[in-house]
């Protein structure tokens, strides 16, 4: 479970909200602080005031997957293998072993044939996968999506929904545009200036 309690973060103001596991779609009018929100589960921002605990501990003392709204800001290697390997390099994992959920990951995401292609070669959607590939593949308990279905066809966002749901991430926080996401979606967030409503 994901708890806010008295939070204060930019234009969020949050006094108290619990999030159970499942994917949770975010949406809000353009400003309404959903990438805030975002970038506070993750641990990218620190709030003014207030705590944010994930299954019991804070943000930065979690494996927190995240894929900006922007993919280009967020792939550092050149290459895509290397993009994916990088979370569990960084974790000091063992090569074979990295090398085998590199392969997992983009298999489950379609994306085995871009492996050795370079990242800025790739469209958009393309750097999306890779993307959220990326993200899940040291296992986090909390990936945040930042409106990665604005690259995506509406086929491919659906299948993206439902890969993420098998992925067994724990907590999943999409901040999204789509109904269809947010109809399939375990618990909803709807933010307006800062204000969180949960249906
Ligand atoms: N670093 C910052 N400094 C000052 N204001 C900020 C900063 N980041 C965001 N804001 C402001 O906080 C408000 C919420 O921004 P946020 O990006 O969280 O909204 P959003 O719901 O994700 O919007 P959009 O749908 O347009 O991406 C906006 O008014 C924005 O201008």
């Amino acid at each position: 479970m994901i708890s806010v309690t008295s939070l204060r973060c930019g234009i969020l103001d949050i006094p108290h909200l619990t999030i159970p596991q499942g994917i949770t779609a975010v949406t809000g009018d353009n400003g309404a602080g959903k990438t805030t929100l975002l970038r506070a589960l993750a641990g990218m921002v620190l709030p003014e005031s207030g705590t944010i605990i994930i299954d019991g501990v804070p943000p930065r003392e979690c494996e927190v997957g995240c894929v900006s709204e922007f993919p280009d800001r967020h792939l550092i290697f050149s290459v895509v293998h290397d993009e994916i390997a990088s979370p569990l390099r960084f974790a000091y994992r063992e090569p074979a072993a990295v090398a085998a959920r590199v392969a997992e990951v983009a298999g489950r995401f379609g994306i085995t044939h871009l492996l050795n292609r370079e990242c800025r070669t790739l469209s958009g959607g393309e750097k999306m996968l890779v993307g959220v590939a990326t993200a899940l593949a040291a296992d986090p308990v909390l990936l945040v999506l930042d409106e990665p279905d604005s690259h995506l066809d509406p086929e491919t966002a659906g299948e993206l929904f439902w890969k993420i749901r098998d992925s067994g991430c724990p907590h999943v926080v999409w901040s999204t545009h789509s109904r269809r996401i947010r109809e399939n979606a375990d618990q909803k967030l709807v933010l307006a200036h800062g204000l969180v409503e949960q249906t």
